[in-house]
């Protein structure tokens, strides 16, 4: 059952200095009835402007949005069944939260007995029940995010927009609104469209995962597709920490290609879809490695300590850029100038499509 429908939406600015600026570049979208899709990508990509084009904050150059088989094109955003939660969450602090949660009710005129128990029930899905008569300033920094989330499900909306609603929480807070809004989703049974530049965030929360790039969509897919075989370089560059090596095939054995960088470290790549001769980008995570008897040999040059884990560099002997690695801490772990085997699975080894 698809909910929104974007079709090749296109957006351009004019910038002050007399430039123009493609904020969305041609966008295709689809997000699901139930679905919680994240838009991930650097500042300027062009998530704001799709959030408010969806809301009806701003409008489309050419291109179409769809909710539930309706172009949204000729409602103005207060009749669109969307909501917005941001990061600043801009409650009214002479309100008690229960009016605050109501008040769009109240503006539409809908009858007290009706909107509180819309309150009510808002309330119990973010876990506030019996917070209605405080005001905001006696509450915590997470209670009010929640407030504000009540706020935008009273109206029962079936999108609902979050633009880096947790960026303002500490990290611990973060974590648990995280789950909490997962959680919430799911219970609602609605779309959300999440936006956010911390790709940690998106893979924690996210059904599908939306990389845009300079007003473009660079690749949708889980949150594992995308860890784990992103499409190009700049998605694995994005995305949690990446080693990418840059080889040419040398020969193929089996299920296996043996290729080499130019500096001749020697790397084992599953063979699908290559020949001899090719040019080829590979991309390992740091976790990807250990560390063994043999394989590409390198000394250490940095190791930070990370907890139960520890992060180190090797400069390979052969050459060329430093490998991250993930190694766990013990009494076996090596320290910086340690001489140091790393091996991989090949399988593990993920070449990109597109150099
Ligand atoms: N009103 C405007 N006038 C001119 N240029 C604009 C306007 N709004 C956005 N832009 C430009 O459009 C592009 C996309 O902006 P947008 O706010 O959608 O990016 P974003 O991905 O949300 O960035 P951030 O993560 O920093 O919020 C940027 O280059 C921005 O400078």
């Amino acid at each position: 059952m698809a909910s929104l429908e974007i079709r090749a939406a296109r957006r351009h600015f004019v910038t002050p200095e007399g430039g123009r600026v493609a904020a969305l570049d041609g966008i295709d979208l689809t997000v699901g009835a139930n679905e919680f899709v994240t838009l991930l990508g650097p500042s300027g990509c062009g998530k704001t402007t799709l959030l408010r084009a969806i809301s009806g904050f701003e409008a489309l150059d050419s291109g179409s949005i769809r909710l539930d088989g309706t172009d949204l094109a000729a409602l103005p955003p207060f009749k669109r069944p969307v909501n917005t939660v941001f990061q600043s969450y801009a409650l009214f602090s002479h309100m008690s939260v229960a009016r605050n949660v109501g008040y769009a009710l109240e503006v539409r005129g809908v009858d007290r007995k009706a909107r509180e128990a819309a309150v009510e029930s808002a309330l119990a899905k973010v876990g506030l029940t019996g917070m209605g008569g405080r005001r905001p300033n006696q509450l915590s920094g997470g209670q009010r995010q929640r407030v504000a989330l009540a706020r935008s499900i009273v109206a029962e909306p079936r999108l609902l927009l979050l633009d880096e609603p947790l960026s303002a929480l500490d990290r611990n807070l973060r974590q648990q609104m995280q789950i909490e809004l997962k959680t919430l989703q799911s219970r609602l049974g609605i779309a959300f469209v999440f936006v956010t530049h911390d790709q940690e965030e998106a893979l924690t929360m996210s059904d599908r995962i939306v990389v845009m790039r300079a007003g473009r969509i660079e690749q949708i897919g889980t949150p594992r597709e995308i860890y784990r075989h992103p499409r190009t370089r700049f998605v694995a560059e994005f995305i949690g920490e990446t080693n990418l090596f840059h080889a040419t095939v040398d020969r193929i054995e089996g299920a296996q290609a043996l290729a080499r960088t130019a500096q001749g470290v020697e790397m084992l790549l599953p063979a699908t879809g290559l020949r001899r001769g090719q040019a080829v980008t590979a991309v390992l995570r740091p976790a990807d490695f250990s560390l063994a008897d043999q394989g590409i040999a390198g000394r250490v040059t940095r190791a930070v300590y990370l907890g139960s884990d520890l992060q180190l560099y090797v400069q390979p002997d052969a050459g060329g850029e430093e490998i991250r690695v993930t190694a766990r801490d013990g009494a076996n772990a090596p320290a910086t100038g340690a001489a140091v085997h790393l091996s991989y699975a090949p399988e593990a080894a993920h070449v990109l499509e597109a150099a």
